[in-house]
């Protein structure tokens, strides 16, 4: 909790004002921030300034493991957060690739599951370094990929956290994260989530030891709108303890996850937070 909040004061100290044509919102700005979260020891990196969604943010990474690519379907799993990408943001709607109510395209999970190679086969990138991991193999390139610029122009969005590299170490898996665009107060608050359950959840079916998830990012931002929520509401509240962090332990194969699991299959314990805030989204 305290890193993510010295990386909101850092932004509303040292952040730079940069205009987003996408969104015609400004943007507080500020290059490079590591986070790092130990998953070994239980440390479920939960906002506790606010009331956290999490289960949203678990949904939302199930949706993506699965390869879903239309917002109905992360709707059915608990999931809202791409209602608006999918059927709101004019540039996708003009887009003669859309395919009608809520499909998003080629973005995330598809990339992730189905990568199309120039012979119209495809790639299912997970199932590869799901494989390796159970029998204690990492090549150096267990890299879950879902930043595909061929394909951008089929998808409501470019993915933001776009890479996911995985890394066994003296018996413990690691994962490292790379995301280009944050946006602190509303996104950050599901991806430190979906990091920690990322990697806790690929161990449990590998049967690997977690060690830590390292999430780095490129540049994080606070919308014009969100500035004075997060400096003069959030960010002087006291944060409470961290919860712990529980995965049904039937959960055992990729073939689970990909079949019956639902966010019920998680659970947090202990989780005491201050009022919810309703962030502004940009769209
Ligand atoms: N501007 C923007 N910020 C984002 O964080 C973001 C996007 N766009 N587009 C793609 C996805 C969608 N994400 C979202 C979308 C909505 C919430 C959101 O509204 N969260 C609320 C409540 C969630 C709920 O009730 O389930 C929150 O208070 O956290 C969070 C992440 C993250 N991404
Ligand atoms: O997992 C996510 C997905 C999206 N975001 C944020 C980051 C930006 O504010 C927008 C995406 O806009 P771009 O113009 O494509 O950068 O969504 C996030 O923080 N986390």
């Amino acid at each position: 909790m305290k890193q993510y909040l010295d990386l909101c004061q850092r932004i509303v100290d040292e952040g730079e004002w940069v205009e987003n044509e996408r969104t015609g919102k400004r943007c507080l700005t500020v290059i490079d921030a590591n986070l790092e979260y130990d998953v070994e020891n239980n440390q479920f990196p939960l906002i506790t300034t606010r009331k956290s969604f999490w289960k949203a943010a678990i949904a939302e990474l199930l949706g993506y493991l699965r390869g879903y690519d239309n917002a109905a379907q992360f709707r059915e799993i608990g999931c809202n957060t791409w209602n608006a990408n999918a059927n709101e943001n004019q540039a996708w709607l003009n887009n003669p690739a859309r395919k009608g109510e809520d499909d998003m395209g080629r973005v995330y999970g598809v990339q992730g599951r189905a990568w199309m190679t120039p012979e119209g086969t495809t790639v299912d990138q997970l199932r590869k370094i799901v494989d390796n991991l159970s029998q204690g193999i990492d090549d150096r390139g267990e890299i879950l990929t879902f930043y595909n610029p061929g394909e951008f122009h089929l998808g409501c969005l470019r993915p933001c956290m776009h890479t996911h590299t995985f890394s066994i170490l003296g018996g413990k898996l690691y994962l490292t994260s790379y995301q280009r665009s944050c946006d602190v107060p509303l996104g950050l608050n599901f991806n430190q989530v979906q990091c920690f359950v990322l990697l806790a959840l690929m161990a449990q079916i590998t049967g690997l030891k977690p060690g830590k998830a390292y999430h780095k990012i490129v540049n994080a931002h606070i919308y014009e709108d969100q500035l004075e929520l997060m400096r003069d509401v959030q960010l002087k509240r006291e944060p409470f303890e961290s919860p712990s962090f529980h995965i049904n332990p039937e959960i055992k194969s990729f073939e689970d996850v990909e079949t019956w699991v639902t966010i019920d299959d998680f659970s947090v314990e202990g989780y005491e937070h201050h009022p919810a805030i309703a962030y502004p989204f940009a769209v």
